[in-house]
């Protein structure tokens, strides 16, 4: 049984299917829109989500859960965290009994205040777990351009184990036994990059985008340390290096989603903008924690209407004076 099964089937889970066929794997690829299946069986192409990539032929692109786990002895979750519980509890008649489940979705349920390991485990227990996050668009990856992740699994050598076996030549895999640190960050990162967006569309200047991404980062370590994970995770790929990444590139539908509230256009027909659910609950994770992280509860009250774009921006100038270390 060595057989790859990705399910979800938009940009990210066709990006990881391509990638992976092409270094080798057997790969199946579960979608729940039968004509996207369809249309990439037919053309190799993935017209909805990554129109113009060619796909590898030999990818099996399937709506039938059957079919795409039989056999997958590895299993990438890919669909929208906040989707995950549900997609997740459909596949367990079908899921192998020892097969390793690879969260790839970056968010926390919003509800709950539930981490994706948390959900995953409840829906499907005694799986081996991991996680794969940081700096790595879907058409960058799908395009066969060169990334670095992290991968991450409770067990050090489990999580060696699957960077290895998920690093190709052009997608290093660094691996790490801190699954929460990972996922900590992969959430946080795109609630700052709604907060960049907003800068740069708002035309706040490149100095006041730095300060941002800078002072986002304080509150990343900040959040992601009381939430569990530690703090050289939170300073890796998965933590810094995709804020950087989503900060400063209109290609991160976060930071896009941001940029069109700053600039106050209609945000109809707007990509997926997985920090849109993430804000709220990341503010109160940080209240309970008794955590100060005033950029993510200004982006989370400006999502809500309960503030202007320009009144966040005041409200943030006018914090109070601190050192910086502090
Ligand atoms: N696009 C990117 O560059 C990257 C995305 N991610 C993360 O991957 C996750 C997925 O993102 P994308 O693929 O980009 O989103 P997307 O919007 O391109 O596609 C989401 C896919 O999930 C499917 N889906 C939604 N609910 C489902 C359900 N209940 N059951 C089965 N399928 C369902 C949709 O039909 C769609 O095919 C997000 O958490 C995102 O943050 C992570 C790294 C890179
Ligand atoms: O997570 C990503 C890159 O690492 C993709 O970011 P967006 O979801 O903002 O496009």
């Amino acid at each position: 049984m060595t057989r790859i099964a990705v399910v979800g089937a938009g940009a990210w889970g066709t990006a990881l299917a391509a990638l992976h066929a092409r270094g080798g794997e057997t790969v199946a690829l579960l979608g729940r829109d039968a004509e996207t299946i369809a249309a990439i069986a037919k053309t190799r192409e993935n017209p909805r989500y990554l129109a113009g990539i060619a796909l590898p032929a030999s990818i099996r692109a399937t709506i039938d859960p059957a079919e795409a786990l039989a056999g997958a002895d590895l299993v990438l979750l890919v669909v929208p965290a906040q989707s995950l519980a549900d997609a997740a509890t459909a596949l367990r008649p079908y899921l192998a009994a020892e097969a390793t489940l690879v969260l790839c979705a970056k968010g926390i349920a919003r509800e709950t205040g539930r981490f994706m390991s948390e959900i995953v485990a409840k829906a499907l227990p005694d799986h081996p777990l991991a996680a794969l996050s940081g700096p790595s668009f879907a058409s960058d990856v799908a395009r066969g351009l060169p990334t670095a992740v992290t991968v991450a699994a409770g067990d050090a050598a489990e999580a060696d184990g699957l960077a290895r076996r998920l690093s190709t030549e052009t997608f290093r895999c660094y691996a790490s036994s801190d699954l929460r640190g990972v996922e900590a960050g992969g959430a946080l990162k795109n609630v700052l990059a709604l907060a960049a967006g907003i800068v740069a569309g708002r035309g706040l200047g490149a100095s006041a985008e730095a300060a941002l991404v800078t002072r986002g980062f304080v509150e990343l370590r900040r959040l992601g340390e009381a939430l569990g994970g530690r703090p050289e995770t939170l300073m890796g790929l998965s933590g810094l290096g995709d804020l950087v990444l989503t900060c400063s590139s209109p290609q991160s539908r976060n930071f896009a989603y941001g940029a069109a509230l700053g600039r106050g256009d209609d945000l109809k027909g707007l990509k997926l903008a997985e920090g849109v659910f993430t804000a709220a609950i990341a503010a109160r994770l940080a209240e309970d924690a008794g955590i100060e992280a005033p950029i993510v509860q200004t982006v989370s009250e400006v999502l809500a209407g309960e503030l202007s774009v320009d009144e966040a921006v005041q409200r943030l100038l006018a914090r109070p004076l601190k050192r910086e270390a502090g």
